[in-house]
């Protein structure tokens, strides 16, 4: 269950730190409503430039990806909203694509550029609890009992 009050994830690249810092701006007001986790760089900077309370994990490229990405599995991660870098290659990807794989396999709403960032955060569902589909999850915990039992 995603509660009316969400646990969101915010992340950015370097190239992308104004950008995001600039959308965190824009919707202060809501994410102020909001428990607001990040990486370490990212987090710091929103908190100097914006003033809002965050739960900081330590920075991208020293493990803060997998760090999100454990959460995410652990069900404490409602929305993640990740402005990474396209056109840079990073020391980290193999953690970067662990993180959005990890949010597509929980099913967990994903915004990697700012217009998919817009219309997540004006969405009427952010006022409201939601239920996540994990039925894909249920159905492979059932398939791997099978394939554990046959060997
Ligand atoms: O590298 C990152 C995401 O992959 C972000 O890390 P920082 O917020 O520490 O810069």
């Amino acid at each position: 269950m995603i509660k009316k009050t969400k646990n969101i994830a915010l992340v950015a690249h370097d190239s992308k730190k104004p950008k995001l810092i600039e959308w965190c701006r824009e919707n202060k007001e809501i994410l102020s409503k909001h428990s607001l986790f990040t990486t370490g760089t990212t987090g710091t900077l929103i908190e100097k430039e914006l003033g809002l309370s965050v739960t900081k994990y330590i920075s991208g490229p020293l493990g803060g990806d997998q760090q999100i990405g454990a959460k995410i599995s652990e069900g404490a991660i409602d929305l993640l909203i990740f402005f990474w870098d396209p056109l840079e290659s990073m020391p980290h990807d193999p953690d970067i694509k662990a993180l959005l794989r990890l949010a597509t396999v929980w099913n967990i709403p994903l915004a990697c550029n700012q217009t998919s960032a817009d219309f997540l955060i004006s969405s009427p569902l952010m006022a409201e609890d939601y239920q996540r589909d994990l039925e894909h999850l249920e159905r492979y915990k059932k398939d791997r009992k099978i394939l554990v039992s046959k060997s």
